[in-house]
């Protein structure tokens, strides 16, 4: 019986192999003896009982996947679990359910004594079994009751090499996709109390989390469809390309920069993300943060795979203005600031040395007021213009909200698109007309209502000369010289 660990596959397989060499040579041996020393009748009953013996159980190989490696979990026992929940099949006697309050769904597993078969590269047939043992009095680790579990998996030797090579690392594959598929997004916040059962749990860093339960994603994002097929393909090559970033030296990071008015989506946007790559959030307010090994231990505290956000960076850039005078030199005269491009060189540094996939979200309404330096190309990778609603935009959201689709579309939707396509308005205003009924005719007329109203504010407040209105138009607003240095000087970065 041995235990099989990924790492020593190679190892465990020429060891199993000698071993079965060893047992053959005996068994020539003992024939030999055998033939000398016992009549022929007896010998040929002997004979043809051992050869039924070996020839049938001798053909299979059985290894055995222990629950732990010592005090380690096994990874080949963990995977076969979750892979096997998959290949349960109708004739399956006995299953164990259960649920813990933080998981959504009822887990499936096979109880003892159950066998599931399974086959591999069309020829290969083998049998997974799931047994229990009493404890034993060597397993020190485990605690009283508490048994040990393990699969047997068992096929024909000659396929040994195939099974190792081949069919174990594709239980490894599936099992990790599997799991990925199963992975709940969670968001993470610091500060405040989330009413989560996992909020008393936070570190010294403060972070506390929920599930995600942001229901957004990029099918009910009212977005131009070339922009989201952009946005989708981009983080696609992102996190394959692991490699590529190793080859070029770079960390393994991704910057977007998400702007446009209020209620164009940017924070739905962001949730879409975390839900298409199954990322967590961590939600990030520069304003709570006071100096800069606060912000080095907060940053470390969060994991890989993950997206980091900050949103508003021009209303952090305020928060951390504490009653100072702006200084228009500040910039140039002393690097000691902590500016928006300084976290990132400093995010930089950090995410070189231990973070892999990591995303960082930044949200503004107001793009122009952003140091310069922090839209150079290289710093944000990505920028994402979240625009007023357009007609497509309208058209995803008539779907979601009221089942109209494009291939038949509602007597009133040609009307909505002209207006739509001449009025400023946000796909969050849009949404929330359609929700006023469930009655496609009145919740269109009553969009055809608004839409109306609101191109007359428009034109009446553009009369007026409020499209300085930084909400209405924040591409056209001046914005101070540096406005992004005036931080607190505590957050310094460069010293
Ligand atoms: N592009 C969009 N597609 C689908 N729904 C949208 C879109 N934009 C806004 N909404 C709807 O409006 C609500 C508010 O949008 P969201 O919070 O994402 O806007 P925002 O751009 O982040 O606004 P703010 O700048 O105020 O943070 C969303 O919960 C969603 O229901
Ligand atoms: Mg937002």
């Amino acid at each position: 019986m041995f235990t099989l660990n990924p790492k020593d596959m190679p190892t465990t397989a020429s060891t199993l192999f000698s071993a079965y060499a060893s047992f053959a040579a005996s068994m020539m041996l003992l024939r030999s003896i055998t033939d000398q020393l016992i009549p022929h009748q007896i010998r040929s009953y002997i004979y043809s009982a051992l050869s039924y013996f070996f020839t049938t159980s001798s053909s299979n190989l059985t290894l055995i996947v222990d629950e732990h490696c010592g005090m380690a979990r096994n990874e080949v026992y963990d995977a076969a679990e979750v892979y096997l929940r998959t290949k349960i099949s109708p004739f399956t006697e006995r299953l164990k359910i259960s649920k813990t309050p933080r998981k959504k769904n009822i887990s499936i597993a096979i109880d003892k004594g159950e066998e599931i078969t399974d086959t591999f590269d069309n020829d290969i047939k083998l049998k997974w079994r799931f047994t229990e043992l009493e404890k034993g009095q060597n397993d020190k680790y485990r605690s009283a009751g508490d048994n040990k579990h393990q699969f047997e998996l068992v096929f024909n030797k000659k396929h040994k090499d195939k099974v190792m090579e081949f069919y174990l690392p594709y239980v490894f594959a599936r099992a990790k996709a599997i799991k990925e598929e199963e992975k709940v997004v969670r968001l993470y916040t610091r500060g405040s109390s989330l009413g989560d059962d996992e909020s008393d749990n936070r570190g010294s860093s403060g972070w506390g989390s929920i599930r995600m339960e942001h229901p957004s994603n990029f099918g009910t994002m009212a977005m131009d469809p070339e922009l989201k097929r952009m946005v989708i393909d981009d983080l696609d090559r992102f996190v394959r390309r692991r490699e590529f970033y190793k080859k070029v030296g770079k960390a393994w990071k991704r910057g977007y920069l998400l702007y446009g008015p209020p209620g164009t989506g940017k924070s739905s946007l962001i949730a879409a993300m975390a839900n298409y790559l199954k990322f967590d959030v961590y939600d990030l307010e520069l304003s709570s943060i006071y100096n800069n090994s606060e912000l080095r231990r907060i940053l470390l505290s969060t994991s890989n795979r993950s997206i980091l956000v900050i949103e508003d960076i021009d209303c952090s850039a305020k928060m951390q203005n504490r009653g100072r005078e702006p200084d228009p030199h500040m910039y140039q005269s002393n690097n000691n600031r902590l500016t928006l491009s300084g976290l990132l060189n400093f995010i930089d540094g950090l995410w070189s040395s231990c973070g892999d996939e990591r995303i960082i979200v930044f949200t503004t309404n107001h793009k122009d007021r952003l140091d310069p330096a922090l839209l150079r190309p290289g710093r944000m990778d990505v920028h994402i213009h979240m625009s007023y609603c357009t007609a497509s935009g309208f058209n995803i959201l008539a779907s979601n909200y009221l089942g109209i689709h494009e291939g038949n579309p509602h007597r009133l939707c040609r009307e909505i698109e002209g207006l739509i396509e001449s009025t400023e308005v946000t796909p969050a205003e849009v949404a929330e007309e359609l929700m006023k009924s469930d009655d496609a005719d009145v919740a269109l007329e009553g969009l055809i209502n608004f839409l109306e109203r609101k191109k007359v504010e428009n034109d009446k407040k553009k009369e007026e000369g409020a499209d300085k209105n930084e909400i209405q138009d924040p591409e056209s607003q001046p914005f101070p010289d540096n406005y992004l240095d005036n931080y607190d000087p505590s957050l310094s970065l460069f010293d």
